[in-house]
């Protein structure tokens, strides 16, 4: 078992009629590294990656970068690869690229399926699966389109995440994997938006299973897979001119990504308790991060690729994603390189990297959506089985639950522990109804000026005798272990107030940073969780700026006190142009409140006071 970051890798995509304005120094690459400005274009972020490609890089050289994964998989290394940024900002391109200028998908079949005649004393098998998370929801791409294309989604009994009745579809060489693909790939559901005429509204994952058997001897066995994952983008609804469905479809979109986010900080921490555990990661939070959960702190070897838009409006989500890479790229996956399964005597040979042939490959990249029919018994009998089967060699994951400590528990103990009595599917449309709700809500109230603060330059909002204990709160996390849960408790009412502060002064990064804080020292906590989540959702510009909560009669005085002369800032304007949507904005508390009504983290004497 060897322990491996997720690597993470920068594209820039050339400048398009999308872009409006474009500062040619607005993101620059030196090496491997890659500086962006702020929105006011006054203060530049560095960051380094594993590697950073310009506007003029191709396809090829993207792909020859991301070889030396690819060829881990056929020593039974699980690989996932996965495209993130903002709409438009060329995740589909560099996954799976155009007929003329094919993408990581296509290539990666294509070095695969010759490697088949390179082999003497074994064989190899290909298959592909291929899914779509649409609102939150799996569907199977391929297959008949007459069937139901809706998946659910199981714990096996190693406590792997798995796609119940997948298809796998065996593929024996390029061209058959090229005309399955494409008549699968226009059933993805893309439509146009201002920022892109072919925007995807899904997440799409394309897994290829990969099995060497020794032809002498059947028990010799070596299996990987290849997920190669291509997120739909994060966006700001201010700039796609998104309707209604196109909204829902957002929302779900930038709340999965979100999550996305949470799942990459708790593995962090994690991480940086040297691995042991213990802080929950909430997977469970959204199907795309389920999926995902095996190259997120699991064991397979993770890469990111960050796509970069160059228009000046952009510049936010620039600094956002690479910030994401960033975070993403301390998450250590566990890769297990000795599970059974893995021995297999013959030596295997780098994949054959060699150009493309256009002719030879892919009409993808679909304007519309179209149905296919009649694909597959062609190329003989797809199988339907569950994920899990097929990967022999995946160690299991245990799930951490709400409490962060039962592994193994399934989705139905989990269930049982959180005494929720709803359905997923009840729990689902009830969510669904509540971002509606705020989306609703958020339409209603477009024209008020909404300000959310400026992502970068946190000031800090503590004066010099909150210091020390704010100083002694904050400690390394390292020492939670023995930590007493009273001492816990009393750090994090100690963040929580001084977070409160900083929501109260319209500070709300430095406000998240302290919740955050707040939550390594009690990760059960429920509520903490959802006001994190809150906050998350108003910088995405989701949800309005939440209220401040003040949590004793002095906190309160102080309030109304600094209210009558508060200072026109950001945050504040934000908070009070907004007003009028606040009696809606309970919703997720009430979510949150059906979640503890059976007590699991909280005593009700505690609760209502984060
Ligand atoms: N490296 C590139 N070179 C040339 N064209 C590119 C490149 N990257 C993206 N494009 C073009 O930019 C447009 C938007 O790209 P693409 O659809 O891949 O974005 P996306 O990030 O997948 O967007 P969404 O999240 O909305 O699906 C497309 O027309 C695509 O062909």
């Amino acid at each position: 078992m060897v322990t491996k970051s997720i690597a993470c890798h920068i594209r820039v995509r050339p400048p398009g009629v999308n872009d409006g304005k474009v500062n040619p120094e607005g993101i620059k690459i030196e090496g491997n590294e890659v500086s962006a400005l702020n929105v006011g274009g006054d203060k530049r972020y560095h960051f380094k990656f594993d590697k950073c490609h310009g506007t003029t890089s191709t396809q090829q050289e993207v792909f020859e970068h991301i070889q030396p994964l690819l060829e881990q998989t056929y020593r039974g290394i699980n690989t996932t690869i996965f495209a993130y940024g903002v709409t438009g900002a060329g995740k589909t391109h560099t996954m799976q690229g155009t007929q003329a200028d094919p993408g990581i998908i296509p290539r990666t079949v294509q070095v695969s399926c010759p490697k088949r005649s390179e082999l003497r004393s074994s064989t190899l098998n290909i298959g592909f699966s291929y899914v779509e998370i649409l609102k939150d929801e799996v569907y199977d791409l391929l297959g008949d389109r007459a069937e139901p294309r809706k998946r659910d989604i199981r714990m096996s009994a190693e406590g792997q995440n798995i796609v119940a009745d997948l298809i796998i579809q065996p593929i024996g060489s390029q061209a058959e994997f090229a005309e399955i693909y494409e008549a699968a790939a226009k059933t993805r559901k893309t439509a146009s938006t201002k920022l892109n005429s072919s925007s995807s509204r899904s997440h799409a994952i394309l897994t290829l299973y990969l099995e060497i058997r020794d032809i002498e001897d059947a028990s010799q066995v070596v299996s990987g897979k290849i997920c190669l994952t291509d997120l739909a983008g994060s966006e700001n609804n201010n700039l796609t001119g998104n309707d209604r469905e196109r909204m829902r479809e957002s929302s779900a979109i930038n709340t999965s990504l979100i999550t996305l986010g949470k799942v990459v900080d708790a593995s962090n921490l994690n991480t940086k308790k040297g691995g042991e555990g213990g802080v929950f990661v909430p997977y469970r939070e959204s199907k795309l991060t389920r999926l995902l959960q095996d190259a997120l702190g699991g064991t397979s070897q993770g890469l990111l690729i960050c796509c970069l838009a160059p228009g000046e409006k952009f510049a936010r989500d620039t600094i956002n994603t690479l910030q994401f890479g960033k975070k993403s790229k301390s998450v250590e996956n566990r890769v297990d390189v000795t599970a059974p399964g893995r021995r297999h005597s013959e030596p295997v040979r780098p994949l054959n990297v060699r150009p493309i042939d256009p002719t030879k490959s892919f009409k993808v990249h679909p304007g519309n959506n179209s149905t296919a029919t009649g694909l597959y018994n062609k190329y003989g009998p797809a199988r339907r089985v569950t994920l899990g089967a097929i990967s022999t060699n995946v160690r299991s994951v245990r799930p951490l639950t709400a409490k962060g400590k039962n592994g193994g528990a399934g989705v139905e103990n989990e269930k049982e522990m959180l005494g929720l009595k709803m359905s997923d599917e009840q729990l689902d449309q009830k969510i669904q109804k509540i971002v509606n709700q705020e989306i609703d809500i958020l339409k209603t109230t477009a024209q008020e000026p909404v300000v959310v603060p400026e992502i970068v330059n946190v000031k800090p909002v503590v004066n010099a005798g909150d210091k020390a204990s704010l100083a002694q709160a904050t400690e390394d996390v390292r020492g939670l272990g023995s930590m007493s849960s009273e001492e816990r408790e009393k750090r994090a009412r100690v963040l929580v107030a001084h977070a409160r502060k900083a929501h109260h002064s319209g500070d709300l990064l430095q406000a998240l940073e302290l919740y955050k804080k707040a939550y390594e020292h009690m990760p059960e906590n429920k509520k903490l969780s959802l006001r994190i989540t809150e906050i998350e959702l108003s910088l995405e510009r989701i949800l309005p700026v939440p209220e401040a909560r003040a949590g004793s009669t002095q906190e309160k005085l102080k309030e109304e006190k600094s209210q009558s002369r508060a200072p026109l800032n950001a945050g504040f304007v934000a908070s009070t142009s907004i007003k009028r949507s606040r009696a809606h904005l309970g919703s997720l508390a009430e979510l949150s409140g059906e979640l503890e009504i059976e007590g699991v983290s909280e005593s009700p004497a505690k609760r209502g006071r984060i």
